[in-house]
């Protein structure tokens, strides 16, 4: 069934959100509005033919789905205004890091909505290849399909339970900068050993890709497909053991949990 849709927040994520649903032709740009206060930045996304407005309440009247993509601490002053257009029909998703479904309820004051989503993609949003996990509150399952199918769009989804929000935030969304920060330190050694910045990058990005579609595509385990790759005496495992010897998947594991005590500490 075809829905418009309300994007509360054109900004980063908002914005990508809606490039990817267009783009894949999920919707077409006359079923989507995007809101900011400053809707001149919006002015290219009109063009294409998408309604831009500053009127939060307005554009959450008007649509059938309301998707806030704000800034955690802009969220609550957000629902307040968009609260009376709520109607029990209406689908409300959140991108917002750490506000719970509950804390959104209280919000509304009311259970004037029944569906509430949380989704937690990831940048690769722009390019429709994000990781989103996504959770549900009073649902019914054509709803629950048609959020799926809204996030598939813009790469792969899964639904968790919510409790597993915080978690799914540090390893799907903080991961992006985690697994940039592996490719840069890649690049960084390539350099040294020999190449250009511009050929070391692409090495690098492209050798990334290319293990993580070995997994996505195969369903292995990563130390089976390092086994093909670690000749015995040879380069590859000399060059795991220095790194593990350095701390390297222990100072992974530590920096996630780290990022997760973060999310914790600041609710
Ligand atoms: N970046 C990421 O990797 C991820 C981010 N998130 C979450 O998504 C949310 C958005 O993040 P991101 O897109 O990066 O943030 P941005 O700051 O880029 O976007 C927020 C947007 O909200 C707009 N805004 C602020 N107040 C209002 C208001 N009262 N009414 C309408 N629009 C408003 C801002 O525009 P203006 O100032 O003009 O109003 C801005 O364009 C955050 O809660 C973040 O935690 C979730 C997953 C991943
Ligand atoms: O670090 C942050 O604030 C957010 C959470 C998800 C991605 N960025």
């Amino acid at each position: 069934m075809s829905k418009t849709i309300a994007i509360i927040g054109g900004g980063n994520l908002g914005l990508s959100i809606a490039e990817g649903l267009t783009a894949g032709g999920f919707l077409s740009p006359g079923q989507i509005t995007i809101t900011r206060r400053n809707t001149t930045l919006l002015q290219p996304y009109q063009q294409q033919g998408m309604t831009i407005t500053s009127d939060n309440a307005a554009a959450a009247a008007a649509a059938d789905v309301i998707l806030l993509a704000v800034k955690p601490f802009q969220i609550r002053e957000v629902i307040r205004e968009i609260a009376p257009s709520l109607m029990a029909d209406k689908l409300l998703i959140s991108v917002v890091t750490g506000v719970s479904t509950q804390e959104m309820r209280s919000e509304l004051l009311e259970d004037k909505i029944p569906a509430i989503f949380r989704a937690m993609p990831n940048t690769a949003v722009a390019i429709r290849e994000s990781m989103t996990c996504l959770s549900h509150s009073k649902a019914k399952e054509d709803q629950v399909n048609w959020v799926l199918e809204l996030f598939s769009q813009v790469g792969r989804v899964v639904i968790i339970d919510e409790k597993l929000m915080d978690a799914a935030t540090v390893l799907g969304a903080c991961g992006t900068a985690y697994a940039m920060r592996y490719i840069r330190a890649n690049i960084q050694g390539g350099i040294e050993i020999g190449f250009d910045a511009k050929t070391a990058s692409l090495i690098a990005a492209q050798t990334v890709k290319g293990a993580a579609e070995l997994l996505l595509q195969k369903g292995t385990h990563p130390e089976y497909e390092i086994d093909k790759v670690t000749t015995p005496k040879g380069c590859t495992i000399a060059g795991l053991n220095e790194m593990e010897h350095q701390g390297f998947s222990s100072s992974l594991i530590k920096g996630i949990s780290a990022s997760y005590v973060k999310i914790q500490a600041d609710k």
